[in-house]
């Protein structure tokens, strides 16, 4: 302190020269300036330096983990936080602490105060997080503009200080340079509310907080900052494995050890007081649902309007007599092996069974009939072992399920970290954990489940994910609804690209319309030497790439298409090879054109599921299937029929080999409508002309009777119409072909009206006027009347 009052008396006598000539002055009177300025810049440079090597040594160690690197710079920084604080708080920190107490105050001014816990902030924070390097930027333009914000008003504050000494009290030099030139070509006045702005906007980049969400953030921080227990945590909850004491062998069952007062709460009250509590946690501080910041005036739907389901129980009365009787069959078998553990779902809870030395894994597999027996249940599975662990895992329906509602999983930390719009809410798992699934990395899915086990639930929840976390100008949806009445809800939502179908001929030319479309992205993706649609959209939105010159069109990102047909097995029944054709070609292509289909049925079966469809459509989700059958179709692999219904599911995505068993995420009929009525409320949706046009099945019909003649038969028209003379022998002259081919020629053209009935060995009369020609070739070709959409 001392020191200070010291140096800001000789500013003051300093300060009392004439403005021009101080200027000058403050550069000739070299002795103190430079005296602080030498040191200035040389502990600046030292610790330049300083950092230069440590920097260099931590991250030019070849082979040193990324990890340690980060500690080891967030170390640094602790530690320069340190000295900082040492010297600017405290003066203390020797010689070294001197200067850098000078360094700082030099530069930022007042502010320096805070330049440590700054430090230590940072070092924290690197230690703590993962490596993003996609918010890298964000965050450092964030980080200076703050500080210009800050230091440029200190400079203000301070008077405006033109001596580098007394700007130590006010923003130092930097605050000079954000402020100074600012108030001397804006005045102060203007400056002031320039430097706030500035600093709004740098706090807003590092929050992440677009301007037109930040009403919205605020209600949401308020609602978490609600007082809430304490040691309460965000973090998503994930029930640990409940861990049995291995002695007690046989015993364990009747009296668990481990967490005694939570075995006890459920032995008396099994499970109404438990769920309460948290679910009004959560709801409390669920956060924003609409977390990607979206392009253009459209917003995503608030949070709040999906539900909480119940809280997640780790033991209950259930669990403990289950294990009673799983250990009972051991026991009566003398199988050496013995419950260690267990792990429970929300629908289902997984025993964890270790086999003792010498016992052969067989002989528990041969118990399922027993061990279903005990607990009083047909539906047990058993992993013999369960993924990653030694041990057999016997899973048993919980006699108290717990729902799983959308909500948890679209506001799970873990989904929200995921900002892609195709990314939807699946479920649980076993283990607690949310399940998510990113629609284009599946790329195609196939759902299947008897009635009532949930399928229609699921289609719901992926709808619904959908809505709340993507654009129409995102994400486009054809929706098939051969049962007329699962997705009436979603009529005019406008992400839709065509009115919901529910008719299947117009199922399958909207199919192929799809092929189309994707030739179409296809062709724009070759022009422009892009193989995937993503970078075909972020090269059209920086304009990279502009359609060629002279051209009519205009690039537009392609949304991603989502094609949902909600009964497969209807669509294969009144046009199984047109829709098996599409689905083959969509599904072998579209991955890289953005579009993705998802196919669900009642009926797994082979005439439904075609071996086509199967191998092109690589992820499977398997609900409740009445047959083990059914479930070797769907999965490949038993399972399925043991599935106890209502949300219950195998799920297999894209190359894994064992199914994750998930309970699906419900969402209720007024939720869809809130969410539906929300979105319908942003924008109406833009139809696409001619998406269910019959032209495709027109044209198949055609092509049916014609088969490989079109040609033929068009060339045979063109004669006879111009000729105006309907003789079978002519074609068979001018055309070179047989009698028999001819005459099948002549047949197709009285089929058509361009020719009379045969008249014997005399010529046939022609019906057709050379003005007619093109429209009868037209037809002929399966272009059907222009605009004939129906
Ligand atoms: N994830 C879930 N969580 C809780 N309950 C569910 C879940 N999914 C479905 N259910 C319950 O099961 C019932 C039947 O579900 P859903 O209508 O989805 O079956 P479905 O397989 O589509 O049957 P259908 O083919 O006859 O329409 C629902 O009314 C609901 O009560």
């Amino acid at each position: 302190m001392a020191g200070r009052t010291g140096t800001s008396r000789k500013t003051t006598s300093r300060g009392k020269a004439p403005a021009k000539p101080r200027a000058r002055s403050t550069a000739s009177k070299k002795p103190a300036p430079r005296k602080s300025g030498g040191a200035i810049s040389a502990v600046w440079g030292g610790i330049g330096r300083g950092v230069g090597t440590v920097v260099r040594a931590i991250t030019g160690t070849k082979g040193l983990d990324p990890e340690h690197r980060r500690d080891g710079i967030g170390l640094f920084l602790i530690a320069l936080a340190f000295i900082t604080g040492a010297g600017v708080w405290w003066q203390a920190g020797g010689p070294v602490g001197q200067w850098v107490d000078i360094a700082v105050r030099s530069s930022v001014g007042f502010p320096a105060v805070i330049v440590p816990v700054v430090l230590l902030g940072i070092g924290v924070t690197l230690m703590r997080t993962d490596p993003k390097p996609e918010e890298r930027f964000r965050l450092v333009v964030g980080g200076v503009l703050i500080g210009i914000g800050v230091l440029g008003m200190f400079h203000l504050i301070g008077g405006l200080p033109m001596d580098p000494l007394e700007r130590r009290d006010a923003g130092g030099a930097l605050g000079f340079l954000a402020g100074g030139f600012l108030a001397q070509g804006l005045t102060p006045w203007v400056a002031g509310p320039l430097l706030v702005l500035i600093f709004v906007f740098g706090l807003l980049c590092v929050l992440h907080w677009p301007v037109r969400e930040v009403p919205q953030r605020l209600k949401a921080l308020v609602h978490r900052e609600r007082p809430e227990e304490p040691g309460e945590e965000t973090e998503e909850e994930e029930p640990k494995p409940v861990r049995l004491r291995r002695p007690s062998r046989r015993r364990q069952a009747a009296a668990p050890v481990e967490e005694e007062t939570q075995a006890e709460l459920p032995l008396e009250e099994p499970s109404e007081p438990a769920p309460a509590k948290p679910a009004a946690k959560d709801s409390k501080k669920a956060p924003a649902m609409a977390v990607r910041a979206v392009e253009g005036s459209y917003q995503l739907p608030p949070p709040n309007v999906l539900k909480d389901g119940d809280a997640p129980k780790t033991r209950s009365k259930a669990n403990d007599q289950m294990i009673e009787a799983i250990t009972g069959v051991l026991d009566q078998f003398s199988i050496d092996a013995q419950v260690t553990g267990f792990t429970r779902g929300p629908t289902v809870t997984r025993y964890e069974v270790e086999l003792g030395p010498g016992v052969k894994v067989e002989k528990i597999t041969a118990l399922t009939k027993n061990i279903a027996y005990a607990v009083a249940t047909d539906n047990v599975r058993l992993l013999a072992p369960i993924p990653g662990k030694s041990a057999v895992g016997i899973e048993v329906p919980n006699s108290d399920r717990e729902m799983v509602r959308l909500g948890d999983v679209l506001r799970a930390p873990s989904t929200l970290k995921d900002t892609h719009p195709m990314v939807i809410g699946l479920g649980k798992d076993i283990e607690g954990h949310m399940v998510t699934a990113n629609l284009t990395k599946m790329p195609h899915l196939l759902v299947a489940g008897s009635t009532g086990s949930g399928k229609s639930s699921f289609v719901n929840s992926m709808l619904v994910s959908l809505l709340a976390r993507a654009t129409p100008d995102e994400v486009r949806m054809i929706l098939i609804d051969p049962k007329m009445v699962e997705l009436t809800p979603y009529e005019g939502i406008p992400h839709l690209i065509t009115p919901i179908i529910t008719q299947p001929k117009k199922a399958a030319a909207a199919l192929a319309w799809l092929v189309e479309e994707m030739e179409q992205r296809y062709q724009d993706m070759q022009v422009n030497r892009v193989r995937h649609v993503d970078d075909f959209n972020r090269k059209v939105k920086s304009g990279e790439i502009t359609a060629p010159p002279g051209s009519e069109r205009e690039y537009r990102p392609y949304p991603y298409i989502m094609a949902i047909v909600d009964e497969l097995a209807d669509l294969m029944m009144t046009a199984p090879r047109d829709v098996e054709d599409a689905i083959v070609r969509i599904t072998q292509k579209a991955r890289a054109a953005g579009i993705h289909l998802v196919l669900a049925t009642q009926r797994p079966s082979v005439d439904v599921v075609t071996g086509l469809i199967k191998t092109n459509v690589p992820s499977r989700l398997a609900f409740a299937t009445s047959s083990l059958t059914d479930s070797r179709v769907i999965l490949d692999q038993p399972g399925a029929e043991k599935l106890i219904g209502m949300g219950d599911a195998l799920y297999l995505p894209m190359g894994a080999s064992k199914p994750v068993r998930i309970q699906g995420a419900f969402v209720g009929d007024e939720e869809i409508s809130s969410i539906v009525e929300f979105t319908k409320n942003q924008a109406q949706p833009e139809y696409t002309d001619g998406v269910t046009a019959a032209k495709a099945a027109e044209k198949k019909e055609v092509d049916a009777d014609i088969g490989d003649d079109l040609e033929l038969l068009v060339q045979a028209t063109e004669l006879i119409v111009t000729s105006q003379f309907g003789s079978t022998s002519m074609l068979q002259r001018k055309l070179r072909v047989g009698f028999a081919k001819a005459g099948r020629l002549m047949d197709l053209l009285e089929t058509r009206g361009v020719v009379g009935p045969s008249e014997g060995s005399k010529a046939r009369e022609v019906l057709i006027k050379p003005d007619e020609l093109e429209s009868v070739i037209y037809l002929m070709r399966g272009g059907g009347p222009a605009g004939d959409e129906e």
